[in-house]
């Protein structure tokens, strides 16, 4: 991997107007420090990650929520009784109702809602939580910055209390020794069957009963009610023992569930667990002591001893080390560190001791961005499940219609024995349970979204993930993408044989030390040549730079800077020519517009774009190298990374045209871009891409999929997980209507108890959540 990362610190005044390649990820750090990252765009308006304009094709639809008009306010719940899709579909049903709130976020694997509304105080909205039962504890409200200060500890929130466990066991136990007793006694509807199944059904069923009642209160037929209506229609029926198990059944399988969702959000903390919690720190008197790396304050100097993980982010300040850093990048190639260099949170130091400034807090640190970027993403929901719960929402009704044709229609029309079909109805509304089915989507994403930050991608939303597969073209820039962006100067030719070429070249690297764009930094750290003054600097973009030094008027820029200066010859274009065809790229210094000086500089290739250029064209992607640099150096250079399609000379504008052609032509369009001239086709392709995100603040914010290092190889893993993510989509949509209709064809058939309807969904259940959880285990592997 490329390290390139070492802060540079030009002391001059730069102009900041200089039009692209800031390249941001070349000088990390540079204000990383103090720099709070709220980190909560609007639900709703994370469509256009790129601030782009409406013309723009729909990168993620909306939400389908109530927009409010005007501003409103936000307030986060964490709700511990939300652990099942059809809790979700309750507490959305009641609040969309409620006047003033607009879009909600349902976060099921971290149990969160967010509620966007327009109330002067959230209490209704408390109170319509707590009507249901759900017990909303506040995490954040806008309009009460204390709020959420005492919010209870999440993670042991999450653990099932092991009461529960022991009563679930004494009702199991119960529903058992009543099955044993119907059995061994031939009679159902004796008094110690009865009191033990209801002895088990108290034990075990009143949770469910209890929201089943509170559903049909609500008008909404969910998980819960049509457990109560079977359990109740079994009692009815005489079939005590059974109605006893089922619910018990039923408790545990939503247990496992819970369990289950635990993997997956662990999947995301397991990232952070990565971080130490103490860091060794410098006090004033020059002693080290531990302390907790949360009250570790940003400026003070910690210490990592070899073989320990670095606390916090920083620089480097003394000694010099190699880290590994896969926590962040997902490669585990030791990376040189020295003085000035960033390290990362959570990354392994390998053999030195070194002293880091910090940079960041704690919570500010790359690996908790990372972490929280991930859970916001997962909270936005992926279009398969848009699907998935638009069916669900059909789907219960018209399985309850059935349920009721099956009761009512053979005993009517056919003189056929009542209790029967009466039962067989109840194990349809048992098979009803779209609880796998909705919560295969959920699962899987997150796994998928996890599995990528393991491996140093950062993907945005589900939307992407479900996406990337899609990809048909890529573009890509040239400088910093494809190579380094590093490049240095290689020739320098004076074009007019009397001039002193020692006081020309002076005069470039003045011009150029006034820059940030990497040809001129290239040109300005030409040595002995110490910078003249520059007076009226200006930037001018594509193009080079300008300014008057000593009084003269000075250009200092590329072939089309000179074009337009109406100083080109076919001679000097030939001159220009014989360097770009070796991939070199030409910058001349005109006095009064007229070209004086050639330098020429190259940049080199990433050693791992060829192989990320060949994996994309094994996996079909359209690879099309997008520069501003001129046509025959992007040539030269896309011949070495084998791009057949390379455009040199393109503005922002011509980056943009380029992308939406693609788009037309192709389909799907991925970019991959780092400098301000590619914003504008970032923001248009249906998926950006950012490199080196580890020390950019911007990159990892604004991107939609951002690769933590610099290594292209990248972008096919993510193709490939996106496949592999659908693949297991696919597969558990599959299973879980599967089972469903196989259980439907035998509850017809009379061949299905009520149990082991149950033990079906529950069984469902857990192989679409074990198989979603694959997905953590690997990014398929890059040949
Ligand atoms: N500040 C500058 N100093 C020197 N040359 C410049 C400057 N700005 C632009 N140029 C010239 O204009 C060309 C186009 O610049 P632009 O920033 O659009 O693209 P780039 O960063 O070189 O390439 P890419 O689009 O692949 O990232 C550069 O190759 C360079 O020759
Ligand atoms: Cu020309």
């Amino acid at each position: 991997m490329a390290e390139h990362k070492h802060g540079h610190s030009h002391s001059h005044d730069h102009d900041h107007h200089d039009h692209g390649h800031s390249h941001a990820h070349d000088h990390p750090h540079s204000d990383h420090a103090g720099h709070a990252h709220s980190h909560a765009p609007a639900p709703g308006d994370s469509c256009c990650s790129h601030g782009c304009g409406s013309a723009s094709l729909p990168k993620a639809p909306m939400p389908a929520a109530r927009r409010l008009a005007g501003d409103s306010e936000q307030a986060v719940f964490f709700i511990q009784k939300m652990d099942c899709p059809t809790e979700e579909k309750l507490i959305r049903e009641r609040l969309a109702q409620m006047d003033g709130v607009g879009a909600l976020e349902f976060n099921l694997i971290q149990r969160e809602l967010t509620v966007q509304h327009q109330l002067p105080s959230i209490a209704p909205i408390v109170a319509t939580l707590k009507a249901l039962d759900m017990l909303p504890a506040v995490k954040s409200d806008s309009l009460d910055a204390a709020a959420g200060a005492d919010a209870p500890d999440q993670a042991a929130a999450y653990r099932i209390p092991t009461r529960r466990w022991v009563l679930l066991g004494l009702a199991g136990l119960a529903a058992l020794g009543s099955e044993i007793v119907a059995w061994t006694s031939g009679d159902e509807r004796s008094l110690p069957v009865i009191a033990l199944a209801l002895l088990g059904i108290a034990l075990g069923g009143l949770g469910t009963l209890k929201k089943g009642w509170i559903a049909l209160r609500n008008f909404s037929l969910n998980m819960n009610f049509l457990m109560s209506l079977a359990v109740i229609g079994a009692a009815i029926i005489g079939q005590w023992p059974e109605a006893a198990v089922v619910i018990v059944l039923f408790t545990l399988a939503e247990m496992i569930e819970a369990l289950s969702l635990d993997r997956a959000r662990n999947a995301i903390a397991g990232l952070m667990a990565m971080s130490p919690d103490v860091a060794t720190v410098r006090n004033a008197d020059g002693a080290w002591s531990s302390v907790p790396a949360r009250e570790v304050t940003v400026d003070a100097v910690v210490r990592v001893a070899p073989g320990e993980r670095v606390p916090l982010d920083g620089v480097v300040t003394a000694g010099s080390t190699s880290i590994n850093q896969a926590p962040i990048t997902g490669e585990s190639i030791p990376v040189a560190k020295q003085a000035g260099d960033a390290v990362f949170a959570g990354t392994i130091n390998e053999h030195g001791a070194i002293e880091v400034r910090v940079t960041a807090a704690q919570g500010d640190s790359t690996l908790s961005r990372i972490v929280k970027s991930v859970q916001q993403a997962q909270g936005q929901r992926a279009p398969t499940q848009r699907f998935v719960d638009g069916f669900a929402r059909w789907y219960i009704p018209a399985v309850v219609l059935m349920a009721v044709l099956v009761a009512a229609l053979p005993p009517l029309l056919l003189g056929a024995p009542f209790y029967p079909w009466l039962y067989k109805a109840l194990v349809l509304l048992v098979i009803a349970c779209p609880c796998a089915l909705v919560i295969s989507t959920p699962v899987t994403i997150v796994s998928g979204l996890a599995s990528a930050a393991r491996h140093g991608i950062l993907v945005k939303g589900g939307v992407y993930l479900e996406q990337g597969r899609k990809l048909r073209a890529l573009a890509l820039d040239k400088t910093g993408t494809i190579t380094f962006g590093k490049p240095v100067v290689t020739d320098v030719v004076s074009l007019d044989a009397a001039a002193d070429q020692d006081a020309l070249l002076r005069l470039a690297v003045s011009l150029a030390a006034r820059s940030d764009h990497p040809v001129s930094r290239a040109i300005a750290a030409q040595e002995g040549a110490a910078p003249q003054e520059v007076e009226d600097f200006e930037a001018l973009a594509g193009r080079g730079v300008k300014g008057r030094i000593g009084g003269q008027r000075y250009h200092l820029g590329n072939h089309r800077l000179v074009h337009e200066l109406g100083r080109c010859s076919p001679e000097l274009e030939a001159r220009l020519q014989a360097f770009e065809k070796q991939g070199k790229t030409t910058t001349l210094l005109c006095l009064d517009a007229q070209p004086q000086l050639l330098v020429a500089v190259a940049d080199t290739v990433r050693p791992t774009s060829r192989e990320a250029v060949a994996e994309l064209k094994g996996l079909g992607v359209n690879v099309v190298m997008l520069t501003g640099d001129n046509a025959h150096t992007a040539q030269a250079i896309a011949a070495q990374t084998g791009i057949a399609d390379a455009r040199g000379d393109q503005l922002p504008e011509d980056k943009l045209k380029a992308v939406e052609e693609l788009g037309e032509r192709h389909g799907e369009v991925g970019m991959v871009g780092d400098g301000i001239n590619d914003a504008p086709a970032l923001a248009r392709a249906q998926i950006g891409f950012a490199m080196g995100a580890a020390g950019t603040d911007t990159a990892l914010e604004t991107a939609d999929v951002a690769l933590m290092d610099d290594d292209l190889r990248k972008i096919p893993d993510f193709i490939r997980l996106s496949r592999k993510t659908h693949a297991v989509l696919v597969q558990n949509i599959s299973i879980a209507l599967g089972i469903k209709a196989v259980f439907l064809v035998l509850a017809l058939a009379g061949m299905s108890s009520l149990w082991m309807a149950v033990f079906a969904d529950m069984g469902a259940s857990l192989i679409v959540v074990f198989n979603g959880l694959r997905l953590v285990r690997g990014v398929p592997s890059r040949g």
